[in-house]
């Protein structure tokens, strides 16, 4: 690298280039086209014109398949690099051309699947001078690529956004199906540079010999007539990093410094030339004044690939010097413009207020929204993390009035339901919060895609409460003893309050009805009671006025209950309820509909989400009495792992419980009940060595896991990065062939992957038990016998296989006389050999 001085050496790239070894910082820029347009991994042969110190060359080697051919040209020498091949030509004279002809029969190859050019003139002088010779170099690139370049190849350039600029782009799309334009962030934004790629060369027979003629190429056309573009207020000004639009001509058209200070219409100047030029008389002021800085005139040098923020710096420049030299122009008759209007500065000050303010609220408002929206994912993320179920209550995701039937108060809201019009007013006051300088509709497109994400999101949310609230209500609906319980109580302590309580009712009513202010019934529900409450015998009735009662009246079932027992024992021994708690129960569930309709003046179908502490804990309960079952299943299971426990927990399975004997006698059947219980197979330390086991199981968090997995993918790929490099290592070495090393890198690779469990063959014995385990396979005598015959029936085998029978035979022999259980042993471990 040659020397860098000053603010470079505190350049990233610079830095970037040094600790990988690259010798220059162009390094980078070709680093970064490749992985945007992926060209060299499918290079086999690579052209690196204007190549010197070879920093592209190295970044070549590196990404191209092992084996290819890397040539670099330039006018000074380049330090030899492994893997790749230079000389000293000048791309420009035809013993280039030569030179690398004979370089490529010497390496076999027929054409360059990649053609580079980074080439920058080494001419001094005026910028538009070099300009013009850097694109000048480029048309030579170009004629050596199309020379050498294969069909489909690839050509790469640098190229300096000049007037010459689209002449070079015309030439290309000649000349390449597609033509890419990029600027890679290691180009400076100050370098006029910019990359050009031609992809996929169509390898024209003949070509148009003024195609590649600078002088005929960069003579320009008939000007064609330029539109004017509002720089600030029209489409999305951006920074055009990629260079002139399609479309856009080559000509310039260039306004006096003082036409743009002085014109009335700033925007419109900015927007139809290309540049502002300080060379003619009237404009030497202007160039001289302090406010004019170098960035200005930096600026004026080409206005189209300028941003909103320069225009800004521009239009505010001209306003400062409208200030600064208005007196002295007053007096000045030839100006035309100024003494027109009363305050054109005043003007100018409005519209670059009015432009600042609307920029900022657009930033702010972008800023704010994106900031809900990270903090939001990052809840989510954090939750599922932890494995904590989202909670959708909460955030405001879910809106506890948007399910409740009693927010629709009249027919007016069912109407505004109907027609969405709930949902506009909901964002129109949502809007009305923010600053109001923009318009919302202009909001609303700029974040269109956050919200539809915002909306998926809400949508799945919504999905997963309504499964759940489905659940909880299916789960009330079927109900279970404890709910039954909590009922009948509920219903005892009403009896007793039922008076004062019927007053706070009434009271609660008023209330209500005070606070809605509204008459007006909602549409949506009805109204059961008329009015009044019916008593308690008129709910009893109505209970088992239901068809289910009529049903089961009819096929006798009721029959079975005694309104004379306590009890009713069935013939199994279980328990009966009797008809006396059956009515119990049922007027429980008919004090319940009492107490709704008194607490209301109409009832929701829709179940409110469970919160208070009571159903909280009863699902605790039921959750508790699962993972009792579940301890105590599994803990039986885990028993009959083992053949002898199996064995006596069938043997045990067999008992008089089985055989649900019928006409025994009450008295014999109750005492059973109270004094013989069936034996559970498991003890309870067993069970609760198992609900221990599960707590340990629920208390390992998501988070600990998710490291773990983390740390295991980190390990894997630091170890293929290792092999990556050793791979590269390998393939960087010349003195073995081409073939060896592929065997090399196959075999690295091969050694790295996950290697599978071996599997071991065990000969399951008569009456012993074999410990199986992981790899093990049980294989019986009879399979280990007859693969040994098929051994024998197979003379001509290897005298491996062979051997190994003979063993085995042997083996059985000495079982035979030395003892069992040394042959048995062996003969475990040929069948294993034999097997495998
Ligand atoms: C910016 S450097 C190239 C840097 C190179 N891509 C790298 O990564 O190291 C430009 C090179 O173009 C070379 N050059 C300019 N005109 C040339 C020509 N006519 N023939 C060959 N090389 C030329 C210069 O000698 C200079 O080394």
């Amino acid at each position: 690298m040659g020397k860098v001085k000053g603010k470079h050496r505190l350049d990233k790239f610079y830095r970037l280039a040094k600790e990988h070894g690259y010798r220059s910082r162009a390094s980078w820029k070709l680093v970064q086209l490749d992985s945007k347009f992926s060209f060299l991994r499918s290079s086999r042969a690579v052209l690196d014109l204007c190549a010197a110190p070879g920093g592209w060359m190295q970044v070549a080697v590196q990404r191209v398949p092992v084996g290819s051919l890397v040539l670099g040209i330039d006018l000074v020498p380049i330090a030899p690099i492994r893997g790749a091949v230079s000389i000293e030509q000048d791309i420009t004279k035809p013993e280039c051309r030569a030179r690398v002809k004979k370089l490529m029969g010497e390496h076999g190859v027929r054409a360059f699947d990649l053609v580079l050019h980074d080439g920058s003139p080494n001419v001094g002088g005026a910028w538009a001078q070099e300009a013009m010779s850097q694109n000048a170099l480029v048309i030579d690139a170009v004629k050596l690529a199309t020379q050498f370049l294969a069909p489909k190849g690839t050509f790469v350039t640098k190229v300096f956004r000049s007037q010459d600029y689209n002449s070079v782009l015309y030439c290309l799309k000649q000349l390449f199906e597609k033509v890419e334009v990029d600027k890679p962030a290691a180009s400076r934004s100050t370098s006029a540079e910019i990359f050009v790629l031609g992809l996929k060369y169509k390898a024209p027979a003949k070509i148009d010999p003024r195609l590649l003629d600078v002088k005929h190429l960069f003579q320009g056309a008939i000007e064609p007539p330029r539109k004017v573009v509002d720089v600030l207020r029209g489409t999305k000004q951006k920074r055009h990093r990629d260079g002139y639009e399609d479309g856009e001509t080559i000509f310039r058209k260039v306004s006096s410094a003082a036409d743009f200070i002085w014109s009335e219409s700033p925007l419109e100047i900015l927007g139809s030339v290309t540049s502002i030029s300080f060379e003619d008389p009237a404009s030497l002021p202007i160039k001289e004044h302090s406010l004019t800085t170098e960035e200005v005139k930096h600026l004026c040098e080409d206005l189209r690939v300028l941003g909103k923020q320069d225009f800004k710096h521009l239009l505010k420049w001209r306003m400062q010097l409208r200030k600064a030299l208005s007196p002295t122009k007053k007096t000045d008759s030839s100006s035309p413009a100024v003494g027109d209007k009363e305050d054109p500065v005043d003007e100018d000050d409005k519209i670059l207020n009015e432009m600042e303010e609307l920029t900022y609220a657009m930033d702010r408002k972008k800023k704010r929204q994106k900031k809900l929206l990270s903090k939001r994912r990052a809840k989510d993320k954090a939750r599922k993390a932890l494995g904590v179920q989202v909670d959708v209550m909460e955030d405001g995701y879910m809106d506890h009035e948007l399910f409740s039937l009693s927010s629709i108060k009249g027919k007016k809201d069912l109407v505004a339901v109907d027609s969405n019009e709930l949902d506009e007013e909901n964002v129109d006051s949502r809007n009305s919060d923010d600053e109001g300088t923009l318009k919302e509709s202009e909001e609303q497109s700029s974040s269109d895609a956050d919200s539809e994400e915002e909306r998926k999101r809400y949508d799945e949310k919504m999905e997963e409460f309504l499964d759940e609230a489905y659940e909880r209500f299916v789960a009330r609906k079927e109900g279970s003893t404890k709910q039954r319980k909590r009922a009948k109580q509920a219903y005892e302590k009403d009896q007793l309050l039922e008076g004062s309580e019927n007053e706070d009712m009434i009271h609660y009513d008023d209330d209500s009805d005070k606070a809605d202010g509204d008459n007006e019934l909602n549409p949506l529900m009805v109204n059961l009671d008329n009015g009044e409450v019916p008593t308690q015998e008129e709910i009893t009735n109505k209970w088992f006025s239901q068809d289910i009662f009529a049903e089961a009246v009819e096929g006798g079932d009721l029959e079975k209950y005694d309104s004379d027992d306590e009890m009713q024992i069935d013939q199994r021994g279980k328990e009966l309820p009797t008809l006396a708690k059956v009515k119990a129960a049922t007027q429980v569930a008919a004090s319940d509909t009492i107490q709704a309709s008194k607490k209301r003046d109409d009832f929701e179908i829709v179940p409110a989400p469970a919160t208070d502490s009571s159903e909280e804990s009863s699902s605790d309960d039921s959750e508790d009495e699962d993972i009792g079952t579940k301890a105590e299943i599994l803990a039986c299971a885990k028993k009959m792992l083992r053949k002898k426990q199996r064995e006596q927990i069938l043997d045990d399975a067999y008992n008089k419980y089985m055989f649900d004997d019928e006409g025994l006698p009450e008295w014999f059947v109750d005492e059973e009940r109270k004094h013989r219980q069936p034996m559970k197979p498991v003890t309870k330390e067993e069970i609760a060595a198992m609900k221990a086991q599960f707590k340990e199981i629920d208390a390992r968090p998501a988070k600990k896991v998710a490291e773990a997995k983390a740390r295991k993918k980190r390990a894997a790929m630091r170890k293929l990065d290792k092999i990556r490099k050793k791979a590269n290592s390998i393939s960087d070495q010349t003195d073995i062939s081409d073939r060896s090393k592929g065997r090399m890198i196959d075999q690295l690779y091969k050694k790295a992957a996950p290697k599978k469990p071996q599997r071991e063959y065990v000969v399951a014995k008569k009456g012993v038990q074999v410990k199986g385990g992981k790899g093990k396979v049980v294989v019986d005598r009879r399979m280990k016998k007859d693969a040994r015959s098929r051994g024998k029936g197979k003379p001509g085998k290897g005298g491996l296989k062979k051997g190994k029978s003979a063993k085995a035979r042997a083996g059985k022999g000495s079982g035979k006389g030395s003892g069992k259980g040394s042959g048995k042993g062996k003969m475990g471990n040929k069948a294993k050999g034999g097997h495998a």
